[in-house]
């Protein structure tokens, strides 16, 4: 009988519930705890109760038989009076369930819960709020517990998924604390068994899954008879629903039978997850036909396949196990052997159920959707079958069609915003300049693009005489291009310098000082110009800095048809045949901008060029010259290259610049460094300048300060709303939930050719012992 922990009637769990969340906000975590642990008490004793009840009563007014004396009575007339039998039981029953239910629980209006607090349950809200409660009054086992049966529930809940962490480093957590307060005997006993199964232990394994099989039962006896409850309108309004006494039974019998055909989805399905394990029940079977006879128990084993083989008669592996255990045993001995009477049962019940459901499909349209995979196919009527089909196949052209409908949109959607982000970066585009006599000569409009600018008297001409002698200077001392003269192109040779190199010449007096630190300077001056041109909301880094000439081999440009510099983009891999750009490593996928200043024009060719993602296609040519800047972005929106330079040396500072602090140049950081070392105090200004541009590299340990901080509280108890659990309506949604299970250990258990299950058995036992 149904014990009760409370008394007659009981107290409603929607009201504790209730009881218990105002608690939390006036923050008295004793009421929270009381109410809470109640709440769920009652809720179990309910359910308890009214399976207890339906049960009792379909035990004492079965309809199978007719009431004494009117079974016999002759056929005219017989149906109306016959009928009386059948009511007479449905009322006996009725009053059987309110009298059992009133005695135990109170009248029954008390306990109708309504849709949110029933969801809040589902979800384990209660749990949420209990981790808190526990936590604040240092009952830490239990708050770890509570945490743990809530975030089964939920795994896409972060808040708790870092108090688990947190708790998990606590000092006097234990393993063991990590329980699933809500946990089912059943499923609790199938992973018991699975888990020994997997470890080659298949006596124990025998074991748990008996048991599984036991209480799966149980659970499935108390599922279906809570299945008899209110009749659900599905969003009508009941005063809309209209039918006549078999057709409002009819509806309401139905959605009950379709309710206790989803007993087996709903037992099949660990919290959390949304989709069940697959074939459940039958598994059970599968695991201990193989574990009894690695246990030598044949008898169990023939009796375990032969059930098995209840579900899927035809399955090969089984009816082969089936014959080797036989042999092994004697078939005479094996042919008494039974399959098990309860899931014959199960399964006979099962599908006269079905049968009725389709029925109902189709002749007054209630859907059924049968959850099992063991069905045989002839339960569903041939019309239906052919009708199943061919909606599949139409869902299946629908799903197509909005798949490709989908991807238009998404393109369109696509090309819009890259429209609107040029737009809007066009617009951007455009502010100062920063210094009173430079020139923007041309825009990217001009230059038939985006985030292009070319810029002019950016420096004089005497600094560009003293940049271009600075790198022949530094030149002569050996600094080629990655050590090679010719990187680009055989018909030209290459030199280059960097700051910090040019300042480090110019300190071991082999080039001027002041040439380098005009480098310094004036690389620092483009920098700011890029920065505010282009109107950037964050700081723009140095990546990288170098002064390069190019200087034509006379006796290599006869018939020269390549580049000085090929058409490539500065951030990603320019594929031009597929027009793609790869932004992956090894390209320099942090630069954002790009400048190049020029220095002089006494060569011949040399133009810069702007091209389509195809390098062939020219969009816009710049001439070099004295103090004109090319600017541009980084991206794909830019592929660039260089003509051959044909006669002369053409030198240029190319700058490339990051938006990206973490990639802010080191080696710049150094140049500043010693140039600060190398000037005098006396030139503070000098000194006031170069220190603006040092940067601020962002501190990566502070996560790890937040948790010190953190110590006294679990982090979510600590956020205020974060970790109310009335907030985290969204979390399990299913849709959102990850469905990937497929592979979990159970499916692969059955599945997979590595594991021990049926086909080794069938094979040949002695090798597969012998691997053993
Ligand atoms: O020198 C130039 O004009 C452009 C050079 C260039 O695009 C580069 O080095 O990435
Ligand atoms: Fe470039």
């Amino acid at each position: 009988d149904v014990q009760l922990s409370g008394s007659v009637p009981l107290e409603p769990y929607d009201l504790l519930f209730d009881n218990g969340v105002e608690a939390y906000y006036k923050g008295d975590w004793k009421s929270v705890i009381l109410n809470m642990e109640r709440a769920l008490l009652n809720k179990g004793a309910l359910r308890r109760v009214k399976a207890h009840c339906r049960l009792l009563c379909a035990n004492q007014t079965g309809f199978g038989e007719s009431l004494p004396g009117l079974g016999e009575i002759p056929v005219p007339g017989n149906g109306a009076v016959a009928d009386l039998g059948f009511f007479q039981n449905v009322l006996k029953r009725a009053q059987c369930v309110s009298a059992c239910e009133e005695e135990k629980l109170g009248p029954p209006s008390l306990h109708k819960i309504s849709e949110e607090v029933e969801i809040e349950f589902r979800k384990r809200s209660p749990y949420n709020y209990l981790q808190v409660a526990y936590f604040k009054i240092n009952r830490l086992d239990k708050a770890v517990a509570a945490a743990h049966t809530f975030y089964l529930a939920n795994p896409e809940h972060m808040e708790m998924r870092q108090n688990l962490e947190y708790y998990r480093m606590m000092a006097g957590v234990q393993e063991t604390d990590f329980k699933d307060l809500e946990a089912r005997t059943h499923m609790e006993e199938f992973q018991q068994g699975v888990k020994f199964y997997t470890a080659d232990s298949f006596l124990p394994a025998t074991e748990h899954f008996e048991a599984a099989v036991e209480e799966y039962f149980v659970a499935y006896q108390e599922c279906r008879a809570l299945c008899e409850g209110d009749y659900d309108y599905e969003g009508y309004n009941y005063l809309d629903y209209s039918a006549d006494l078999f057709q409002s039974m009819t509806d309401h019998y139905m959605q009950v039978l379709n309710c206790k055909q989803n007993c087996a989805v709903e037992l099949a399905t660990k919290p959390g997850k949304d989709k069940p394990v697959e074939d459940f029940l039958p598994a059970h079977f599968n695991y201990l036909q193989f574990a009894y006879y690695n246990s030598e128990n044949y008898e169990k084993a023939i009796e375990c396949t032969k059930t098995y083989l209840l579900f899927h008669p035809a399955e090969e592996v089984m009816n082969q196990n089936l014959a080797y255990y036989s042999a092994v045993l004697g078939e005479e001995k094996a042919a008494t052997i039974t399959p098990r009477e309860n899931v014959r049962q199960y399964i006979q019940q099962s599908l006269l159920e079905k049968e009725l459901l389709y029925f109902a499909y189709e002749v007054f349209g209630i859907t059924f959707i049968d959850p099992d995979s063991w069905t045989p196919i002839d339960i569903m009527p041939p019309k239906l079958r052919e009708k199943q089909k061919a909606e599949r196949e139409t869902a299946a052209r629908i799903t197509e069609e909005i798949g490709n409908l989908m991807k238009e949109i998404e393109t369109l959607v696509e090309e819009k915003n890259k429209e609107s982000t040029e737009i809007s970066r066009m617009v951007r585009e455009g502010g100062s300049v920063l210094y009173d006599g430079i020139k923007v000569t041309m825009a990217s409009k001009a230059l038939n693009g985006s985030q292009r600018v070319v810029l002019d008297d950016v420096i004089t001409e005497d600094e560009c005489r003293e940049l271009h002698r600075l790198s022949n200077a530094a030149a002569l001392k050996g600094d080629g291009y990655r050590g090679k003269p010719s990187p680009h192109t055989p018909s030209e040779m290459f030199q280059g310098v960097t700051v910090l190199k040019a300042l480090k010449l110019g300190q071991e007096g082999k080039v001027s000082m002041r040439s380098a630190s005009l480098f310094f300077d004036i690389s620092e001056k483009v920098r700011k110009i890029v920065e505010s041109y282009f109107r950037l909301e964050t700081p723009l880094y140095f990546s990288y800095t170098h002064l390069v000439c190019r200087s034509a081999i006379d006796e290599k440009q006869e018939g020269r048809e390549d580049l000085s510099h090929s058409v490539h983009v500065d951030n990603c891999l320019l594929v031009s045949e597929l027009m793609e750009c790869i932004k992956e490593p090894p390209a320099y996928t942090y630069r954002d901008y790009s400048a190049i200043l020029y220095l002089n024009d006494d060569f011949e060719g040399g133009d810069f060029i702007f091209t389509q993602l195809d390098a062939k296609t020219v969009t816009a040519v710049v001439r070099p010259q004295c103090g004109r800047v090319v600017g541009f972005g980084a991206g794909k929106e830019n592929p660039h290259g260089v003509r051959a330079v044909t006669r002369g040396q053409r030198c240029a500072v190319a700058l490339w610049f990051t938006l990206d602090p973490r990639h802010n140049e080191k080696e710049r950081i150094q140049a500043e460094d010693l140039l600060k070392m190398l000037i005098s105090p006396v030139d503070a200004e000098f000194q006031g300048t170069a220190k603006e541009s040092i940067p601020e590299t962002p501190t990566q340990s502070e996560g790890g300060k937040d948790t010190t901080q953190a110590t006294a509280e679990p982090p979510s108890s600590d956020s205020g709303t974060s970790s109310v659990p009335a907030e985290t309506a969204s979390v399990s949604d299913p849709s959102t939930i990850n469905r990937s299970d497929s592979s979990s250990p159970e499916a692969q258990g059955l599945d997979t050719e590595d594991s021990k299950p049926a086909v080794s058995a069938a094979v040949d036992s002695h090798s597969a012992k012998e691997e053993l």
